[in-house]
């Protein structure tokens, strides 16, 4: 009878009721007939042959051999059963091993029957075996067979409770035959043309029972294609309603400050890369829409003085602007440069954070409101309700993956107009991502590092090497240049890191005695006036040598420094390596990066150090970082979460990301609120499906 629907409840499908469909609810989510249709196969095993036991020869194929089991035998072994049967077809015998024995399984083997069985072929104590084969009697009714049969994620739990392999089949087979209505359309006729789409339909059917693999990949690409396609229409039109629905300020000047910074105090000519980025800002901040633009730009690319240059705009304009870090060192950091690169410019720029005291905080605020500071520079202080602007034009939010969407919106509602925001991030966004998590914000990347820059290199040492290290150390040392050598810090194992840190700490001071050798320490634990005098030594080479943890990972710009040792860089991440390796190469010296390692490293270990050592490029290295950690870690699970993709892989499917954003590009552009009726399928489908994740989206 076809009577479903893809929102009907799965207890009403024939052959599930009431306690397989609660199983289905708790172990793998699925609730509707929609849920389990939009529960891919995660593989398929190839069942277009039967194979002979006298062609078995490797380990780890997976194949199906037709025969019967002759005898079983049961086997306890260190207080543990297993059962072993010999299967026999005309060719010979092999073993067929069962661990977790129970009755219902001993039961359930059919002795003496025709059958087929289907498993992994095992190599052990010199004999092929096979584990837990599938069994099919050979007269079982067959569920759409195909040579091509799906295999559906499942845990061995529901499995012993009847949801099984066979199972899914038959219920997604049974949903497919039983719909009332065909599977709707969802996507125009020239989309589906111009990006050679196989229709809906077809995909769901071939995507579960496969006619070949042809036509499997083809399904496979129509609903990845349409997963993210509706994704990214989804923040195409957020972005849209943003825009239409946000007053921006209109910054219609670029008067005295900008001109004048830009004649007499910019100490280098910009970069081809940095001019395009300040061009795309100033048009921006030009269109009384409020700019929300993402500034993407490798380590020591220039941010700052962009970041910089985008403020003095807003004072041109009668505005304030804040600059927001996510540490107190990368604050004090930015606020000195910023000061360094304003010179004697008469303009007000302070510094708030966490450790500001009261006195100066109280003058802070007044001066806020009064409109008298022209640039604030903090931390999340700058964020506190009680920080209160006169006119704040522009935020400059430095770091996107430490600020939340949260943090985002409360500089939001800083000002009855909200201030235009720019998100400086130092860490590379890999493609995919950018354009499937950040579509919402506009991006400008900055790809190409100031003249004269010279690649970083590095290498990769174990402790046996040590000494050679220290002389090098010294080499550094006599060349007047300076030397960082950071410890990991990892929350979890906090107290042996610090550790760590004070004995490091203390050999290198023996090996790099005073008078001839200043030594400095910087970490978390110290007080904020203690972190700033050390940093101050080091800055104004009173001191050779920084000792710290990752508290200077983020925006620390010594350009003399030019050697960096990363002692146990096993333990961290690729992208904070990168950050790490960034704080040298920022001047035209040439600089070293050193990654000290134990010798026996884990394969993603290897993967990162080698990474490292191979390439300079930000943008390489996010890309294998995205590969190695996956969208989830790279984003936060709030984020990546949003976006729950069912059968597109972020790291392989870049190339299909990259087809549904433009032809997502194109449709909003030709039919900004989807009013032709070529997109009325597109649009009833996103209404329907997806308007409840998008809280911006509203189509008119
Ligand atoms: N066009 C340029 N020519 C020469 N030097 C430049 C240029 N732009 C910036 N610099 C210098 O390069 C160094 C790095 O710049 P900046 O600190 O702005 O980098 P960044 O992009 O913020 O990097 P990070 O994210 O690593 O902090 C600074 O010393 C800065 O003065």
């Amino acid at each position: 009878m076809r009577n479903l629907h893809f929102h009907t409840p799965l207890e009403y499908v024939k052959g599930i009721g009431p306690e397989k469909a609660a199983l289905l609810k708790i172990h793998l989510g699925l609730k509707t007939c929609g849920d389990l249709l939009n529960y891919f196969p995660f593989r398929y095993v190839d069942k277009s042959r039967i194979y002979t036991i006298n062609e078995i020869n490797t380990a780890s194929a997976e194949i199906q051999l037709k025969g019967k089991i002759i005898s079983i035998n049961e086997i306890v072994q260190n207080k543990k059963k297993r059962l072993t049967g010999i299967f026999e077809d005309s060719t010979g015998t092999l073993e067929l091993v069962w661990f977790n024995v129970t009755n219902w399984l001993i039961k359930s083997i059919p002795l003496y029957e025709e059958i087929i069985i289907f498993g992994k072929i095992n190599h052990f104590n010199n004999k092929f075996n096979m584990i837990h084969p599938e069994i099919e009697k050979i007269n079982d009714p067959k569920i759409n067979s195909t040579p091509l049969e799906p295999i559906y994620s499942n845990s061995e739990k529901i499995q012993k409770r009847g949801i099984n392999q066979k199972f899914l089949r038959k219920i997604i087979h049974e949903i497919l035959l039983s719909l009332e209505n065909p599977i709707q359309e969802n996507l125009s006729d020239e989309i589906l043309s111009q990006n050679k789409l196989i229709p809906r339909a077809q995909a769901y059917k071939e995507i579960h029972f496969p006619t070949n693999y042809k036509i499997l990949q083809l399904s496979e690409y129509r609903l990845k294609f349409e997963e993210m396609f509706f994704f990214q229409l989804g923040l195409g039109l957020e972005k849209k309603y943003r825009q239409s629905t946000t007053p921006g300020y209109l910054f219609r000047n670029i008067g005295n400050n900008f001109n004048n910074f830009f004649s007499h105090y910019l100490p280098f000519s910009l970069t081809n890369a940095q001019k395009k980025v300040i061009r795309e800002i100033r048009k921006d901040l030009g269109r009384s829409v409020q700019m929300n633009r993402l500034l993407q730009g490798d380590v020591g690319s220039g941010k700052t003085v962009v970041a910089l240059m985008s403020m003095l705009i807003a004072i041109d304009n009668g505005f304030q602007a804040c600059m927001i870090a996510p540490t107190e060192i990368l604050a004090i950091q930015h606020f000195n440069g910023i000061k360094e690169l304003i010179g004697n410019m008469s303009l007000s720029i302070n510094l708030l954070t966490g450790s500001t005291p009261t006195s100066e905080r109280k003058n802070i605020h007044q001066n806020l409101q009064n409109g008298s500071l022209n640039i604030l520079v903090g931390t999340h202080a700058v964020l506190e309700d009680n920080v209160v602007f006169k006119n704040l034009g522009l935020a400059i939010i430095d770091e996107q993956h430490r600020f939340g969407v949260k943090q985002r919106s409360k500089l939001w509602k800083k000002n009855t107009i909200p201030p235009h925001i720019l998100v400086m991030t130092a860490t590379p966004i890999p493609r995919t991502l950018a354009m499937s998590f950040y579509s919402d914000l506009d991006v400008s990347i900055i790809d190409e590092l100031p003249k004269g820059r010279k690649e970083i290199k590095t290498y990769h040492r174990t402790d046996a090497q040590r000494l050679m290290v220290f002389q090098f150390i010294k080499d550094v040392i006599n060349k007047g240049r300076q030397v960082y050598v950071v410890y990991p810090l990892i929350e979890e194992s906090e107290t042996l890191d610090y550790k760590d840190l004070m004995d490091g700490y203390e050999s290198i001071v023996r090996e790099f005695p005073m008078p001839d050798y200043q030594v400095s320490i910087v970490h978390g634990r110290m007080k904020p006036a203690d972190k700033e005098y050390e940093m101050a030594r080091f800055i104004n080479k009173q001191t050779q040598i920084m000792v710290a943890t990752t508290v200077i990972e983020v925006g620390v710009n010594i350009p003399n420094a030019s050697l960096m040792i990363i002692e146990s860089a096993e333990k961290f991440g690729l992208s904070q390596l990168h950050q790490l390796r960034g704080r040298v190469g920022r001047g035209s010296n040439q600089s070293y990066c050193i990654l000290m390692t134990k010798t026996e490293l884990s394969k993603e270990a290897q993967k990162r150090i080698q990474t490292m050592c191979k390439t300079n490029d930000g943008f390489k290295i996010s890309e294998v970082d995205l590969e190695i950690r996956g969208p989830g870690n790279i984003l936060g699970t709030q984020q990546s979460g949003m976006l729950d993709l069912k059968i597109t892989n972020l790291v392989h499917d870049k190339a299909i990301v990259s087809l549904s954003k433009s032809a997502v590009d194109q449709l909003l552009f030709s039919d900004p609120k989807l009013q032709l009726e070529k997109n009325k399928s597109i649009k009833e489908f996103f209404l329907t499906h997806h308007l409840d994740k998008f809280h911006w989206a509203k189509i008119s």
